[in-house]
């Protein structure tokens, strides 16, 4: 008995885990995909990727065809017109090690059970493209998506210099697809951040989303200044020049399309690794970033006998290069207040040239991480880049270090204000407990508040530092209260930027109740969690006089959440800030929109979404649900009122709902049991 009983919770602690992973990916992917702004580096990513992938292999019956381990990151944006790929396009495997390299090698060997070259290309690290050419004219140009259709970006692409509207020569198809990468080269992408600094605007992490960023613009004048740069790598189509994938690159290359030199083709395993080695130190050199090597079996029947997954071909295979290092002296630790109080030491370096970028700043993370690199200043330090916005030390040199230096030690008083810091016994981060009167917090808290998924205000960080100096704002608040008169006396202040200011203000006031939410910058609330928080108190009275339990019964709200939420309104301060902002004519309460599309025709019912949908993403369905009053989980059971089901539906799910006797309805079912015409 004991035994059956510690199985089914480790079984229920592995289903809770793979559904976290799902979760955490679906949202990295997000991040990455559509909002150009990933929060992780792409080895963190992987490395979570792979640990899903595990665990799915291992405990099978969690299968479900949403996972992230199945289908492709999608960049889809509802700004654009979708079409769909006549042929999918696909991911890529990828390997940081070249034992893998020679595994991929021996499958494709054992596989054909014949003589196979290999081509190796550089991988460009940029967003992908798919050019549709009719009679060789350029007709559309389609991004990835989530593989089966995408973003119609043609007008955007036109602007691109080394894309050809016609292309020349002859041997063209009278239908191909080109599939590339489209590239923003290294030099404008450090001009367009510098610009973006100047600007006050947020700053892009890396190349690439820079380039998926721009692609996804709505003005093509915008975009044709940002000099992007296309590299083609792939054709498609039914009547192609050649059956080998190395000459079909040379054939476009003679119609006008930009293919790399760089490209090779091997026939040993031995030239491969070579290729590898050779270009892992050559592409600092290149214009643009590069990320790997891709390898493809160059035979295109040979692909077809291969065949692909549903989430990438099996022909190929991208070995990712390991990050970047440069060593470097650390000179000094110095500290972050961000807006919950919480302190992030920084460490400050002789600049040093790092993936194409100068690097004089890294992150330290926390106290334990500087324990364990036990730095001391002066050291020789490896810093690393890994794909992401900030780069972090992940070593030192102790056999160079000097005596003499000073072992770093975390701060014990806030840089800013002085008051002794707090270390949570469980957390490795230590905050400044001042909130009411640190600056760096009041500042954070300012800038949180005016962002564009917020309040959307057009003021920068160096703004607000400038009128919190000069003691004009105080909290968000205080920004309604600003005066012309008081703007303009600042030095340097036009009264363009003056008037352009206040209007950004003023038009913040119809911002609707849920961004109003998000923005008070309540700890651990979040964007979508102020959407459930205000569709299950219409306003904000309501969710004020909410008691911890009734806040946790809405969906998703949990225990640390609800705290949170309550401690905010039993404390006086932010009761009086809230009071002020409503005094202003902020939304408080949802819009007569939000609640015309509501009902209560879902009351007590449980959903269970499940499948792939057309008419709506799931996210809107979910929103649906909730909206017309029912609970949506995650799980089948017993309490289940119904599947709402689209294609391919999970096959643990279809045969769980089978034996309790759920009803499973589809989409238009669905869409007409609330009222909406589908
Ligand atoms: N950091 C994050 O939050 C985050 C989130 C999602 C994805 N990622 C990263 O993105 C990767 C997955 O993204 P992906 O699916 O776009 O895969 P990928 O970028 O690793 O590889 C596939 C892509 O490589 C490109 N490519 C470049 N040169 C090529 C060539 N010569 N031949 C063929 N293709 C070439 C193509 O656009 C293709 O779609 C992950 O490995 C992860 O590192 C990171
Ligand atoms: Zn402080």
């Amino acid at each position: 008995m004991e035994d059956l009983f510690s199985n089914d919770k480790m079984r229920s602690e592995v289903k809770a885990r793979i559904e976290t992973l799902r979760r955490q990916l679906h949202e990295h992917n997000y991040n990455y995909y559509v909002l150009s702004q990933p929060t992780i580096s792409d080895f963190e990513f992987d490395a979570l990727m792979r640990q899903l992938a595990e665990l799915e292999k291992q405990y099978p019956e969690f299968y479900d065809p949403n996972s992230p381990t199945m289908r492709v990151g999608s960049d889809i944006n509802k700004n654009f017109v979708q079409v769909q790929h006549r042929y999918p396009m696909l991911s890529l495997q990828n390997t940081y090690t070249e034992g893998e390299i020679s595994d991929f090698f021996n499958r494709v060997k054992r596989s054909l059970n014949e003589e196979f070259e290999i081509v190796c290309e550089l991988k460009f690290d940029g967003t992908s493209i798919s050019l549709i050419y009719e009679n060789g004219r350029l007709l559309r140009a389609i991004t990835r998506g989530d593989g089966k259709q995408g973003d119609d970006v043609t007008a955007n692409v036109r602007t691109i210099r080394n894309i050809p509207l016609v292309l020349k020569g002859d041997k063209i198809p009278a239908y191909v697809e080109v599939r590339g990468e489209i590239l923003m080269p290294w030099s404008v992408f450090e001009e367009l951040n510098r610009e973006r600094e100047a600007q006050e605007e947020p700053l892009f992490a890396n190349p690439r989303n820079a380039a998926s960023g721009t692609l996804k613009m709505q003005d093509p004048k915008a975009v044709a200044s940002r000099r992007l740069e296309s590299y083609i790598y792939y054709l498609m189509g039914e009547e192609l020049p050649s059956g080998s994938h190395f000459e079909n690159m040379e054939i476009a290359r003679g119609w006008g399309l930009h293919v790399s030199p760089t490209m090779k083709k091997c026939r040993s395993l031995e030239e491969v690794l070579q290729f590898l080695s050779f270009w892992e130190v050559e592409r600092k050199n290149l214009p643009v970033a590069t990320d790997g090597v891709v390898l493809k079996v160059d035979s295109l029947s040979q692909q077809r006998n291969l065949g692909s997954t549903s989430k990438f071909p099996r022909w190929a295979i991208a070995y990712k290069f390991n990050a970047e290092k440069a060593l470097t002296r650390l000179e000094s630790v110095t500290y972050q207040v961000g807006r919950t109080g919480a302190v992030t030491p920084v460490a400050n370096l002789e600049p040093v040239l790092l993936s194409g970028t100068t690097v004089k700043r890294a992150s330290l993370y926390n106290e334990d991480a500087i324990r364990t690199l036990d730095l001391h200043i002066g050291d020789m330090v490896y810093v690393e880049k890994g794909g992401e916005i900030i780069p972090k030390i992940t070593g030192v040199d102790k056999a160079s270090r000097a005596p003499g230096g000073e072992r770093v030690e975390f701060a014990t008083n806030c840089p800013d204000c002085g008051t002794p810091l707090l270390r949570n016994e469980d957390e490795a981060v230590h905050y400044c407990p001042n909130s009411e009167n640190c600056p760096p917090q009041i500042k954070g808290r300012i800038e949180h508040f005016v962002t564009r998924k917020a309040m959307n205000i057009t003021i920068g960080p160096e703004t607000i530092g400038l009128l919190y100096d000069k003691g004009l704002i105080r909290d968000a608040a205080d920004l309604y209260e600003l005066r012309f008169e008081d703007l303009v006396r600042l030095d340097r202040w036009a009264e363009t930027s003056a008037r352009n200011l206040l209007a950004s203000i003023e038009k913040s006031k119809k911002v609707p109740y849920e961004r109003v939410l998000f923005a008070l910058g309540i700890r651990f609330v979040g964007e979508t969690v102020a959407q459930k928080l205000a569709s299950a108190f219409h306003y904000i009275d309501l969710l004020a006089a909410a008691t911890v339990e009734q806040l946790t019964s809405v969906e998703e709200i949990g225990e640390r959440i609800a705290q949170s939420v309550s401690d905010f309104f039993r404390n006086p301060r932010s009761v009086e800030f809230v009071e002020r902002l409503k005094a202003h004519g902020l939304q408080f309460r949802l819009s007569e929109d939000a609640l015309a599309t509501r009902s209560d025709r879902l009351a007590g019912l449980t959903v269970v979404i499940s499948g792939t949908f057309e008419l709506h993403s799931r996210d809107e369905y979910k929103a649906m649900i909730l909206q017309h009053g029912g609970k949506n989980s995650g799980s089948v059971s017993k309490n289940t009122d119904f599947i709402l089901a689209g294609e391919n539906m999970g096959p643990a799910k279809l045969e769980k709902a089978e034996k309790l006797g759920v009803k499973i309805i589809d989409e238009k079912t669905f869409l007409t049991m609330i009222g909406k015409e589908s």
